[in-house]
């Protein structure tokens, strides 16, 4: 049954944080670096070109740490082995960075001009703003950035408000600032999470339905292999392996109409072993098994051509059905197999026909026009068995009007 999974909190989390180093990686960098070289670009004319180079040179450093650190962590998978270490330097890394804008902020307050110092702070707060597109995947991540960042700005800007004539304002827009972008990022956070969840869950759900239908396929192949054995077992005798009466039935008809549509004949020989009740009684039961195993082999072999029948009828009772085949070749074959069985010299001390075993059989051959049903072939054979037997067994005897012209 399919029931709907929950991911489990570790997995949501490593994805989580998969997402965002995948995302967040080359745009972390990137806005940064616009941000450095446009530093680099403003305070130029008013701060110390080794000072400016230095910090230039530490931030540098510190994007391309943190850039190899995500790197690492994607490459090993450390994400999901060692999930809440990664969380760690990943908010240690954003913070860093935030502090570092922050401090410069301050550090520049004091040495470039008013309307330099707004520019800057205004860059700031736009690389703030693009970082919540990539960044909030981990909401902490970007909350430890925008509060090392804007934060100390807001307060500093509070605490010396006297010495600008817009500190005021801009401290108390930075909270204002500070306080939106919590508030969106919890939104954005939120709907980001809600979003793995549903691939999640439609992932492992398309994943078990594709277990079920294979799992369905493998039964419906079982069902037909037992459906295929069960057919077998239906239709094979035990004892000699041939096709049973079913078999016979099913296959006399099928020759009977294609003789009719063609034209054609049908011969069907029922083969009696002789005094074979006599037989059991002497050899006993199991020596009787072997003598029908051994006949069910003879009549295997002297039937040559392809789409003829061998079948064990009942009891001590062949049948082998002839499709196409004419009086004559029909008692050809019933004469071979008598040869057969007699030169298998198969000692029978208690028949009353000869001292080996012995066989009967009833030969008839059709040309069906009309309606013929399998069960009048079939009574038509019995009937000419029945006057071989009654004319001295250990022979055949011919039922219909195809007379075989042969001497027999
Ligand atoms: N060993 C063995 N005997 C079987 C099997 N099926 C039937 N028989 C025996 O075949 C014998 C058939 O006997 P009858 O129908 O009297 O015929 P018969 O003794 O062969 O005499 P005729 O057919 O008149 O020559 C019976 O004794 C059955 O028990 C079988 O599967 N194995």
């Amino acid at each position: 049954m399919i029931y709907q999974r929950r991911i489990p909190r570790e997995e949501l989390f490593s994805s989580q944080l998969e997402l965002l180093m995948q995302n967040g990686q080359l745009a972390t960098v990137t806005a940064h670096l616009i941000g450095v070289a446009a530093t680099i670009a403003m305070f130029w004319p008013f701060l110390d070109i080794t000072v400016i180079l230095l910090w230039a040179a530490a931030f540098l450093i510190l994007l391309l740490l943190r850039s190899l650190q995500m790197s690492n962590a994607l490459v090993s998978r450390s994400y999901l082995t060692n999930a809440r270490g990664v969380y760690l330097r990943l908010i240690a890394g954003a913070a860093a960075t935030g502090a570092i804008w922050a401090g410069v902020y301050i550090f520049a307050a004091h040495h470039v001009p008013i309307t330099m110092q707004y520019t800057f702070l205004l860059l700031i707060l736009m690389i703030t703003a693009i970082s919540v597109g990539f960044s909030v995947i981990i909401r902490e991540y970007f909350i430890a950035y925008l509060f090392a960042a804007i934060w100390p700005i807001a307060w500093w800007s509070l605490a010396h408000y006297w010495e600008q004539p817009y500190n005021l304002l801009i401290g108390l827009g930075l909270l204002a600032f500070c306080a939106v972008l919590v508030v969106v990022c919890d939104r954005l956070y939120r709907s980001f999470r809600n979003m793995i969840v549903l691939n999640w869950e439609r992932e492992t759900m398309s994943q078990e339905l594709a277990d079920i239908t294979n799992s369905l396929r493998d039964r419906n192949r079982q069902l037909r292999d037992a459906r295929r054995q069960l057919t077998d077992l239906a239709n094979i005798d035990e004892l000699t392996g041939l096709g049973n009466r079913r078999v016979v039935n099913r296959a006399l008809k099928e020759e009977i109409n294609r003789a009719r549509r063609s034209g054609g004949f049908v011969s069907l020989i029922l083969l009696d072993v002789d005094f074979f009740k006599n037989y059991n009684d002497t050899y006993g039961h199991p020596a009787g098994d072997l003598v029908l195993q051994k006949l069910a082999d003879l009549m295997q072999q002297a039937s040559s051509r392809a789409g003829e029948v061998v079948a064990r009828y009942g009891g001590e009772e062949f049948v082998l059905i002839l499709p196409g085949a004419e009086p004559d070749s029909a008692l050809r074959t019933a004469n071979r197999l008598k040869d057969m069985v007699e030169d298998e010299k198969i000692p029978h001390e208690s028949s009353g026909a000869a001292d080996v075993i012995t066989v009967s059989q009833g030969l008839v051959t059709v040309q069906p026009e009309g309606e013929l049903l399998p069960a009048e072939l079939i009574s038509r054979a019995d009937q000419a068995l029945y006057k071989a037997k009654k004319a001295g067994r250990n022979r055949i005897a011919v039922a219909g009007r195809y007379e075989p012209s042969l001497n027999l």
